[in-house]
């Protein structure tokens, strides 16, 4: 190995807190689920961070961590280690009383079970209020908010109606009418269109785009469907419990005058600089346990271990 030392620039003497001016910051997150002698690594080490307005989606495989996350950024799930704040709230740090104040007025929450969200005896007029009874929230403006809600959802028609008198579609625009009706800075969507078919799933989407610009509510949704991410500015993938890599997308327009979506992915390097190789790469070039590094003006090289020891 060669002997020539590098010459680095130093770092500051501070590092900028990570995500400090974030909206919603995930840093190094972990969550054990203990079952018996069964221990299971649900969240390792997750960094996230998320601005204010933003429509972030997150995806990833089955069991990669991804309703785990949204629990806990739910306030629904505690986080075993590591530092969550959404918000003015660190989760890690909140008494009873904070956790009911966080899910009443900070986040709205829409679950993946379309039913699960609705009470099935109360009309969707009266499911919007009841969260804003829970807030205090004067008659009048209940009413007015419920209205307002209902009609920007494209569900007024739906106000008198139980969610057993409402279609698919129908119930999840309701149930997303109920998680804004506090005004929350923060809407959380686990598989919103998972039990939808194809044609309604693009529908709520649009829904969901359409309350991010018109009410400002940050967006963070999971998703499995690529469709869904492929309409997101912004795509975060989890790769068992971790941001694995994140698809950025942008308009651009030609000299023609066209527009064209850019799609460009990011790799995810966390705090102690771990970027994880994808495995096409790694297959491409060969790379194993051990490769080089080299740094550049302007890059590193990763180099396959030749071996030779040079
Ligand atoms: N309450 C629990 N007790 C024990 N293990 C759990 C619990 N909840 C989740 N897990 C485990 O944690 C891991 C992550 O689960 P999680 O539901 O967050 O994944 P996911 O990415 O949302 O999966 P899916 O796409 O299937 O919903 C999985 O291995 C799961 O079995």
């Amino acid at each position: 190995m060669s002997s020539t030392p590098l010459s680095l620039p130093q770092p500051s003497a501070r590092a900028p807190e990570f995500g400090r001016d974030a909206l919603i910051v995930c840093e190094n997150l972990v969550r054990i689920y203990q079952t018996g002698s069964i221990e299971v690594q649900a969240l390792q080490g997750l960094d996230l961070a998320v601005e204010s307005g933003e429509l972030v989606a997150v995806v990833g495989a089955s069991g990669s961590g991804k309703s785990t996350l949204l629990s806990i950024l739910a306030g629904i799930d505690a986080p075993t280690a590591g530092r969550v704040r959404v918000d003015r709230w660190n989760l890690l740090a909140m008494s009873r009383a904070d956790r009911v104040d966080y899910r009443r007025h900070t986040v709205g929450f829409v679950r993946q079970q379309t039913a699960s969200n609705l009470i099935p005896y109360l009309t969707a007029r009266e499911m919007v209020d009841l969260p804003m009874t829970a807030a205090r929230t004067a008659k009048k403006e209940r009413r007015e908010r419920a209205a307002e809600l209902l009609d920007s959802l494209g569900v007024a028609d739906c106000a008198d109606r139980r969610p057993g008198q409402l279609s698919g579609g129908q119930q999840m625009r309701v149930a997303i009418a109920v998680a804004l009706a506090n005004q929350p800075r923060v809407l959380l969507a686990d598989e919103p269109t998972g039990e939808l078919d194809a044609a309604t799933s693009a529908e709520v989407f649009g829904v969901l785009r359409d309350v991010n610009r018109r009410y400002g509510v940050t967006v963070v949704v999971v998703t499995h469907d690529p469709e869904v991410s492929g309409q997101v500015e912004r795509t975060v993938a989890i790769r068992d419990g971790r941001t694995s890599s994140e698809v950025l997308r942008r308009t651009t327009t030609d000299a023609e005058g066209d527009t064209h979506m850019i799609a460009e992915e990011y790799a995810v390097m966390d705090r102690a600089g771990r970027v994880q190789v994808p495995r096409e790469f790694r297959q491409a070039l060969a790379l194993t346990r051990r490769v080089r590094l080299a740094l550049e003006p302007d890059h590193i090289t990763i180099r396959p271990d030749s071996g030779s020891g040079e």
